[in-house]
């Protein structure tokens, strides 16, 4: 029977996904933890804890480094809310061009003016002209799965799009549209664009990405969006740039009790992943990657230890979380080459300082000789962790 910890309302049909040989918020110590944007930095995480799984994009709100330090493999779920993300970047672009957030505000302020309303109205929307968005240009910094989409649909509603991203993946680059052109730089993307949307993971490198130097490149009257993570952006500069109307528009999924009282910020309260598609999606990818490592020791999604998918048969299965260093494989089928077992299938994979290895036994193999293999294999040294699966 495994345990999970979750944190964060889980759409059910996630949950649905463990089956009766789990417990969700049992007693004791949990197997996994599941959850959203819950800051697990402070929290004590359990030796008993082998997986983590972020029903999300975004990990910054877990210790990726300490865990996997401690051999604790954490996932995401790439791509599983981007369309969420993408239909409000793509609201939020038109939105903030015709003033449409302070209109509705305004208009809602005339209730209560009885038949002078339609007057009021004609007389007062002339404060709320906008602009259009076809024609004009909008930079996107980041094509991951959301970057991509985004950049995709504002060229098909008639923007010239820049995009700007030294990591693309492969896959990523295969969906982006011919007309998206591409940025060398990001500064071609502060010098050139009307509009700029920032699509990257909260980083040592991204943090403050977007501060008083790239604001000064920017074109006068930019809008700014930033659906990714608060910290993107320096606020003090920001606030700066807002005041000497630099940027026309700050809008944000992250407010923060300074930005709320900034003039020219729109704030939503994280709403980018808050459809009933994209909270399904990512609890089900989320608590099949539980699942699948806790069963057979797969590693699908994972942002810390390298993706590892070796065919379940069955057959006893030991799992081994090292340092990527020579001799790993060696000193550990040597050990069970001194026990005379063979074995069936294995595999070993690494991510830059951390390698996994997967070796498939027959079964019937005597439970001492297994303890012993396992208590000789967690003895090697650079080896983390060690469970075997049958
Ligand atoms: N508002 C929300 O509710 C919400 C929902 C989902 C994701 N997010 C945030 O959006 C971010 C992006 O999500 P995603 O699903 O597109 O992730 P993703 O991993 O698919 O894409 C991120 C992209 O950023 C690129 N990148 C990394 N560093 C860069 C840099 N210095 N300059 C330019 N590009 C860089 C990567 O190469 C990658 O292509 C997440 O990390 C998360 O913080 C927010
Ligand atoms: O769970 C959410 O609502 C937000 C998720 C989002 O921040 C992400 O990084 O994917």
């Amino acid at each position: 029977m495994y345990n999970i910890k979750t944190y964060n309302a889980i759409a059910q049909k996630g949950l649905d996904v463990f089956n009766d040989n789990y417990k969700i918020n049992g007693s004791g110590d949990p197997d996994a933890i599941l959850l959203r944007s819950y800051n697990l930095h402070e929290e004590f995480i359990p030796p008993t804890v082998k997986a983590i799984a972020r029903a999300g994009a975004g990990v910054n709100n877990i210790p990726v480094e300490r865990l996997t330090e401690e051999g604790v493999v954490v996932f995401n779920t790439p791509g599983a809310n981007a369309n969420a993300v993408k239909e409000l970047v793509i609201m939020s672009l038109i939105a903030s061009s015709r003033n449409l957030f302070q209109a509705l505000h305004w208009a809602k302020s005339l209730a209560g003016n009885g038949e002078k309303v339609p007057g009021l109205v004609e007389s007062g929307k002339k404060q709320f002209v906008g602009t259009e968005i076809a024609e004009k240009k909008l930079g996107v910094i980041g094509t991951g799965s959301i970057g991509v989409l985004v950049a995709n649909d504002a060229a098909a509603l008639g923007m010239e799009v820049m995009a700007y991203d030294p990591y693309i993946s492969v896959n990523a680059a295969w969906q982006l549209s011919r007309r998206v052109e591409r940025a060398m730089t990001m500064e071609e993307i502060f010098r050139e664009c009307d509009y700029i949307t920032i699509h990257v993971p909260l980083t040592d490198e991204t943090k403050g990405i977007l501060n008083k130097d790239s604001f000064a490149l920017m074109k006068e009257n930019v809008h700014i969006l930033n659906f990714s993570r608060g910290e993107l952006v320096n606020e003090d500069d920001l606030e700066v740039a807002l005041k000497e109307k630099r940027i026309k528009t700050y809008i944000t999924d992250f407010p923060t009790d300074r930005i709320l009282q900034m003039e020219g910020a729109i704030a939503l309260p994280h709403l980018g992943a808050s459809t009933v598609e994209a909270e399904e999606n990512c609890a089900v990818m989320a608590a099949k990657e539980i699942r699948e490592f806790l069963e057979t020791g797969n590693i699908r999604n994972s942002v810390n230890f390298p993706n590892t998918i070796m065919p379940y048969i069955g057959k006893k299965r030991l799992t081994v979380i090292h340092k990527n260093i020579p001799n790993m494989v060696g000193q550990m089928t040597g050990l069970l080459a001194n026990h005379q077992i063979n074995i069936a299938n294995m595999t070993n994979r690494s991510k830059g300082a951390w390698a996994y290895t997967m070796i498939d036994v027959d079964n019937g193999i005597p439970e001492d000789v297994v303890r012993t293999i396992e208590e000789n294999i967690l003895n090697i040294a650079g080896v983390k962790r060690v469970r075997i699966i049958d």
